[in-house]
């Protein structure tokens, strides 16, 4: 299968050694994915017999630059070209989250679709603003649009609630849904550094968002909380009906005196059906050994459903990562083809 890439940041990165790395693996389950295009904000680049991806990562390695690489090999390209050229199956969209627009990942995405290529994306505004119409314009160009990146990227919240739980009600979600901030309150607590230095090195590690204040400002978590609850609950909702409280104001202080009594300070977007009524927030709690999401340490995260006839299920783990978020992206694609 032929693939294109649009936005080649961290994720993007770790996704084209994955690539790499898993060849072997790739070749027995019958899968050649042959990468074409790589574009990103200013450049693009294109080769029609494939994108040689030992070269390209010793190169990056280097710290070249994708514009460096079109001089040589490659074409110089652009994302209207490769639609016109439409020599893809897929596009892999690795785009920053916009959480008011969905731009430019929105706009990729739909011209993909209706140009009758496969989206698997790891960009959230799109799928958090549009998903319904992104999916019925998948269905009636007979593609796949594929997000499991998009809300938790390694720990399967989707794919658990779409497939794993099918035939069930989902009647609330509650979720440590963000690595980020999982690790700085962590990060605080065990190190006794401060928040702005526990951000750094999030940031460092490459699990925070192009804009770190999604993360912190409680927003990554509400827009994967969205994403589930309008996916798996089949809602309408916005990010608007969201109460949203991050963890920007809580100080080494409070940390301590939490520890102290035994007790950990988590992140948790809850979504709860009370007779039709849906209640949704996103909060810092307080919680004790008792709670399931105690032990989700460090960049892990966790997601808790409720349901009618499968019961009470909690998944923890999925660490946050650009490798495990790449990952997430090659399990959409090999799906799309088994
Ligand atoms: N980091 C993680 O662990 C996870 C991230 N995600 C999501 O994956 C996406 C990518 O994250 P990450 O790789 O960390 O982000 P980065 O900021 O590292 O990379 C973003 C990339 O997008 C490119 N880009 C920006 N604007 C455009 C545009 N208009 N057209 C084409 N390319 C563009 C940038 O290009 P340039 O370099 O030229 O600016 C850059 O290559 C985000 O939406 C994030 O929410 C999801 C799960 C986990
Ligand atoms: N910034 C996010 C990355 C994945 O969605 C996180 O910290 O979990």
């Amino acid at each position: 299968m032929n693939i294109g890439i649009v936005g080649f940041g961290g994720v993007g990165k770790a996704f084209v050694k994955l690539l790499y790395d898993k060849k072997n693996y790739l070749e027995k389950i019958g899968l050649d994915i042959n990468l074409l295009y790589i574009i990103n904000s200013t450049v693009g680049i294109y080769n029609p017999e494939g994108i040689n991806l030992k070269n390209l990562i010793e190169n990056l390695d280097l710290n070249k630059k994708l514009d460096e690489f079109y001089a040589s090999k490659y074409i110089n390209t652009n994302f209207n070209k490769m639609i016109e050229i439409k020599d893809i199956d897929t596009l892999i969209v690795m785009t920053p989250t916009n959480k008011e627009t969905g731009q430019p990942g929105l706009s990729y995405i739909k011209q993909a679709l209706e140009n009758k290529i496969n989206v698997v994306t790891a960009d959230k505004g799109p799928v958090m603003l549009a998903y319904k119409k992104l999916n019925e314009l998948a269905i009636k160009n007979n593609v796949q649009f594929k997000i499991g990146c998009t809300c938790g990227g390694a720990l399967p919240t989707v794919n658990t609630g779409t497939i794993d739980m099918a035939g069930a009600d989902i009647l609330s979600i509650e979720g440590i849904l963000n690595g980020t901030t999982n690790f700085i309150l962590e990060h605080m607590e065990n190190n006794m550094v401060s928040y702005h230095e526990a951000l750094l090195e999030a940031q460092r590690l490459g699990i925070a968002e192009t804009n770190p204040s999604l993360d912190v400002e409680g927003w990554d978590t509400a827009i994967k909380l969205l994403i589930l609850t309008n996916v798996l609950m089949n809602q309408e909702k916005k990010l608007s009906d969201i109460a949203v409280k991050g963890i920007t104001s809580l100080s080494l202080n409070d940390i301590e005196e939490a520890k102290r009594e035994n007790m950990k300070y988590k992140l948790i977007g809850k979504t709860t059906n009370d007779n039709g009524n849906i209640h949704m927030s996103v909060n810092l709690e307080k919680i004790d050994i008792s709670h399931p999401f105690y032990i989700v340490n460090s960049k892990n995260k966790g997601v808790r459903y409720i349901s009618d006839t499968l019961g009470d299920l909690t998944i923890m783990g999925g660490a946050s990562g650009v490798r495990a978020a790449s990952a997430s992206i090659l399990r959409d694609i090999i799906n799309i083809n088994c």
